[in-house]
């Protein structure tokens, strides 16, 4: 991989993330006088939607005219995510009671987009607009939708249960350290990561025990899983931090038992071997039980 250039998609993904997320500079743009929140007013004002609006539907209308078929696919989806990113990071910034959820908006987004970005580096093969895992599964998706029902409803009957700074830096701070670990593992992994686990060996198919992968057995997915929790915990929803946690739980307990089964099959020896000496990197989750 090393040296080698970025495929087409993946160069088309970064112009289109960047073009979406453009729209901080619009407040910036505009002059609103001396206000401390001015990020607030323009927000809020009848205007500032307007340009924001404006914005992306003349930015939607380029991507459009330039890219065709599948790779206006891909920019659509870098450059809606990019926007949402931009628009999490202007929040972030206002002076509002929405700030926790502007860094969610960025986790969210940023997680997404980078999903697609780091597979287009490391395993340009298998790159799709899966990737970008916006579609990832029904129960992935009633879980975000979830949380933001949580956090709408009590931020309206008990605001002050929203407003724990030192728990959202808390999430913050998890939600980093997965984001990060998760990355480290599909760099160290590279071809040999796949978002779809794979039941037929490829040829070029290797055990990787080295770097993230010395210190946890299966670093992505506890990078993915303390992720999840710490979106909850920034959101301080604690009817989603408990369901996040045992949901996310479970289902790493099944996958990394099946994907096991074929890591015996693939490596053998060498992966009895290396579960061995490496803990699976998840509480209370040891893997397939081999007998010795
Ligand atoms: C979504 S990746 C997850 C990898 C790993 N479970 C983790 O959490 O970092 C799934 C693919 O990685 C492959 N894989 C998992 N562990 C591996 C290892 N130590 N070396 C090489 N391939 C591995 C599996 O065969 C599967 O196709």
């Amino acid at each position: 991989m090393a040296g080698s250039k970025l495929v087409l998609e993946g160069r088309i993904s970064i112009i289109s993330f960047i073009s979406g997320l453009a729209v901080i500079i619009i407040p910036l743009l505009v002059n609103f006088g001396s206000h401390v929140d001015w990020i607030f007013d323009y927000l809020t004002d009848v205007n500032g939607k307007i340009a924001i609006a404006a914005y992306i539907t003349v930015i939607n209308g380029f991507l459009l005219i330039i890219y065709k078929g599948p790779l206006y696919k891909v920019a659509v989806r870098a450059c809606f995510l990019g926007f949402t990113f931009g628009c999490g990071l202007t929040l972030s910034f206002a002076d509002t009671t929405w700030t926790h959820f502007g860094w969610y908006m960025c986790s969210l987004s940023f997680f997404h987009y980078s999903e697609y970005l780091v597979t287009a580096i490391i395993n340009p093969r298998s790159l799709s607009l899966d990737s970008f895992l916006l579609n990832h599964s029904v129960e992935y998706t009633l879980a975000a939708v979830s949380s933001w029902l949580e956090f709408t409803v009590e931020k309206l009957l008990v605001p002050e249960i929203k407003q724990l700074n030192w728990l959202c830096l808390v999430g913050l701070v998890m939600v980093m350290c997965g984001e990060g670990l998760r990355k480290a593992a599909m760099l160290t992994a590279g071809s040999n990561f796949n978002h779809i686990v794979q039941n037929e060996k490829a040829q070029s198919h290797v055990l990787v025990t080295t770097g993230v992968y010395a210190l946890f057995r299966h670093p992505s997915y506890v990078g993915w899983f303390y992720r999840s929790i710490g979106t909850q915990i920034m959101l301080c929803n604690p009817i989603c931090i408990l369901g996040y946690t045992v949901a996310s739980w479970r289902f790493f307990r099944e996958r990394i038992e099946e994907e096991e089964i074929s890591l015996i099959h693939f490596f053998g020896e060498d992966y009895i071997e290396y579960k061995k000496k490496v803990f699976t990197g998840s509480p209370f989750i040891s893997g397939i039980r081999v007998n010795s």
